[in-house]
């Protein structure tokens, strides 16, 4: 019997015209992976991603395995970050999901890693933002201007109406450009000069940079805001000044990479108040009313689920 076990390509063109329009689907898929992460049954298994130093490039390397037996998956995201890419016009974050059948080891599907990437994370904060933030917010601040607040800006304005959206960038020009691009499509954002007009009274912030020291205040911040921390993915940078992080309660998706990969929690000596999976099971309260920080470091089961997603809208639309 002949046996095809050619893989499928799924580059970015193909990867959006199926994930595209579909947030609710992959938050809902999003919102089962925190679930089965945080439960204690051995249905995921999720070692701490592995990341080698490209000295010489200001470049790292992260190799992000996983299995999840209730979808029958296997999956590895395998990544380049190269912190001065935008010096050579060239995204920061490159590389694959490598796809694969957990039933008899075939390797179904590899796709490139960038749109993945920026919805699932963007999924998971929504997931995370659904839970923690007040429940009427009225106003979206997001620090930072790249590929992050961008789909963090499209799946927060899914969820929510906001009065008023702000948005800060280190370099102002590129703020005003995102900005521009988001009013032309009919969305009224403003783009603000620093830090402290754009967190000014916000229900919800979202940290999106590659800063490697700390962008956002305590004093500055309403108290019950909700802050969802995207960037400072590693043990030496942090987006949150320490006095924020000590007075918030703090949340993360895995508390295992949380305390050896969070440059904000490690430095800031802060204890991890309780993994979203434990609060979506009910076994850790939603402080609603408190000022809530959700450190976000991503993880390979939040790829799987939406290479999972992708994969099969693109297998059950060739059967048609
Ligand atoms: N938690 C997660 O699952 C994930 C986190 N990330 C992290 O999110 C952050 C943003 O990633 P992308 O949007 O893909 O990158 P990007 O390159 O598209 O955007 C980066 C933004 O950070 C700004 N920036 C750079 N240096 C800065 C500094 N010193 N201070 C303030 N702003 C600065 C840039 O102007 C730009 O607006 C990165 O830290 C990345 O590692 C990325 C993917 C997944
Ligand atoms: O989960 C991911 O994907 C990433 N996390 C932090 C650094 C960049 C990519």
């Amino acid at each position: 019997m002949e046996f095809d076990s050619s893989p499928v390509f799924l580059n970015s063109e193909k990867i959006t015209r199926y994930i595209d329009g579909r947030w609710d689907s992959l938050i809902s898929c999003l919102e089962t992976s925190f679930v089965l992460y945080s439960s204690d049954d051995g249905q995921v298994i999720q070692p701490v991603r592995e990341n080698v130093t490209v000295r010489d490039y200001n470049g790292l390397l992260f190799s992000m395995p996983v299995c999840s037996s209730p979808h029958e998956a296997l999956a590895t995201k395998i990544i380049t970050v190269y912190n001065d890419n935008h010096l050579r016009g060239l995204p920061r974050i490159q590389g694959v999901i490598l796809l694969f059948s957990a039933v008899d080891g075939v390797l179904k599907a590899i796709l490139e890693a960038p749109v993945i990437t920026a919805k699932r994370t963007a999924g998971a904060t929504a997931v995370a933002t659904k839970y923690l933030a007040s429940e009427n917010p009225k106003i979206l601040a997001i620090l930072g201007a790249g590929v992050q607040a961008r789909s963090h800006f499209e799946v927060l304005t899914h969820l929510y109406n906001f009065e008023e959206v702000r948005i800060w960038n280190i370099h102002q020009n590129n703020g005003e450009k995102l900005v521009k691009e988001l009013n032309d499509k009919g969305f009224h954002c403003v783009c603000c000069s620093n830090v402290e007009e754009a967190v000014r009274d916000a229900d919800i912030i979202v940290t999106a940079t590659f800063s490697k020291t700390p962008i956002l205040k305590a004093v500055w911040v309403k108290p019950g805001a909700h802050i969802n921390v995207i960037g400072a993915s590693n043990p030496t940078s942090q987006e949150l000044d320490p006095e924020l992080m000590r007075s918030a309660v703090v949340y993360t998706d895995s508390r295992e990479a949380a305390c050896v990969e969070s440059g904000d929690i490690i430095i800031s000596e802060v204890e991890v108040y309780a993994e979203i999976g434990e609060v979506i099971l009910g076994k850790k309260e939603a402080f609603r009313d408190k000022t809530t920080v959700f450190k976000s470091l991503g993880m390979a089961v939040q790829d799987l689920v939406s290479a999972k997603l992708v994969y099969d809208a693109y297998t059950s639309d060739l059967q048609k």
